[in-house]
């Protein structure tokens, strides 16, 4: 039967909800689109940047000298302003809230032009090229709505914008010419249309854009992080962190003699093993955590605002819990390296991630089926790795 979800090309109402509303939105998502809202605001900054206040010259040219001058100083200000924008949002790595509120100044710049402009049109009286600028002025409304479908918006965020874009651009068409009541019916409609399509091309990108970040950042067998999404995640928790001058724990896993579970079980099992760990770790942190399939039978956990203390309890949970059961009864153990940024004194969450991999390095050497803590302690597994037997 048809639904109202594949009207919007998703298969489910979590998947419908997440083109709603950001709320449930994974960090990773998150990023990709404040960076994707900041890359499309960027390049249109930059020309209107130049492009406004270099255009005032042809209001200079043929508008009367009061109107072109008012006119060259608000596009002086508008220019300014979209060079502000096009600064921030090329050299700052801002989040999702920032981002979108550049966009919101970038499109109010041209909504409330539109409107201080109007009652300077009103008042002249012009023919010719004159007439045509002036003309072009009330083409600003539906430019702005139009170009909402550039970006990619949940539905909340897009009736917010559209509202206010939407509300003040149909009041300066009202005020622009209120007499002819049938050519601002057909006016408004003709914003109506333009807003529906750019509601349905935004909420198409933000599917498109969570599509291919899963794809993109979720490791097909166990479906945890990959590598490049995981590292991409790690540097802003280590940047984050480290301005909030708080804790950052990382944990190195590596299962342990994973090879002869292969070589025993075979390549299917060994692939099981993988996924039953990976769901495994998953259960065992928290939301604002992350887990990493960093290689093979490699993981990383990230422990964000979570100190070497707190991040034992984790590894003890991980321990408690298990992290896979061969058909034997026996349990899967691993070799885990503990890091933590301030511990640690690490520079860089490469560093960070070094650390982590000396430790388990040790715990390998050292017999496996345990835990290297920053402070040289020891957290062990309830039963050794000895998978020889199975
Ligand atoms: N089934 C399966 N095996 C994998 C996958 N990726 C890597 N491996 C295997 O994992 C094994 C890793 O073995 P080693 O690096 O020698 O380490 P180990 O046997 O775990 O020994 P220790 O780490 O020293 O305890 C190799 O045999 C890889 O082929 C995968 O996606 N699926």
């Amino acid at each position: 039967m048809f639904s109202i979800y594949q009207l919007f090309g998703v298969n489910s109402k979590e998947q419908f909800a997440d083109l709603i509303s950001a709320k449930e939105h994974q960090d990773i998502i998150r990023q990709h689109r404040s960076e994707l809202i900041s890359s499309r605001i960027y390049p249109f900054a930059l020309v209107f940047a130049v492009l406004v206040p270099v255009w005032g010259i042809l209001d200079l040219i043929f508008l009367p000298a009061e109107v072109s001058m008012q006119f060259m100083v608000m596009r002086l200000i508008s220019g300014g302003i979209f060079l502000a924008l096009a600064f921030v949002t090329k050299k700052l790595k801002i989040g999702t809230k920032r981002a979108l509120t550049c966009l919101v100044v970038m499109l109010m710049v041209p909504t409330l032009f539109y409107q201080f402009s109007t009652p300077l049109i009103e008042k002249s009286e012009l023919t010719g090229i004159a007439d045509i600028l002036i003309h072009l002025y009330g083409l600003l409304p539906y430019v702005v709505i139009a170009s909402l479908a550039l970006f990619p918006l949940t539905l909340k965020e897009f009736s917010v914008l559209s509202l206010v874009l939407g509300g003040l651009s149909c009041v300066g068409l009202y005020r622009a010419d209120s007499s002819d009541i049938t050519m601002l019916l057909v006016q408004m409609w003709l914003l109506m249309v333009i807003l529906g399509v750019s509601m349905f091309s935004s909420l198409q990108q933000v599917r498109y854009l969570i599509s291919q970040t899963v794809k993109a950042s979720y490791d097909g067998l166990t479906k945890l992080l990959t590598r490049r999404a995981g590292m991409d995640i790690m540097e802003s928790l280590f940047r984050a962190t480290g301005l909030q001058h708080s804790n950052f724990s990382v944990l190195f896993i590596d299962l342990d003699k994973f090879k002869s579970i292969n070589d025993t079980l075979g390549h299917d099992m060994g692939d099981d093993i993988l996924k039953q760990a990976a769901k495994a770790l998953g259960n065992s942190i928290r939301r604002g955590d992350a887990a990493i399939r960093w290689g093979g039978e490699e993981f990383v956990i990230l422990l964000p605002h979570t100190d070497a203390d707190a991040a034992k309890i984790v590894v003890q949970r991980i321990m408690e819990n298990g992290l896979a059961t061969l058909p034997n009864g026996k349990r899967v153990t691993a070799s885990i390296g503990m890091a933590e940024q301030a511990e640690d004194d690490t520079a860089s969450w490469k560093e960070l991630v070094e650390c982590a991999d000396r430790r388990l390095y040790e715990a390998k050497q050292s017999g496996r089926a345990k835990c290297i803590c920053p402070d040289g302690t020891e957290v062990k597994f309830l039963e050794p790795c000895d998978y020889q037997i199975c």
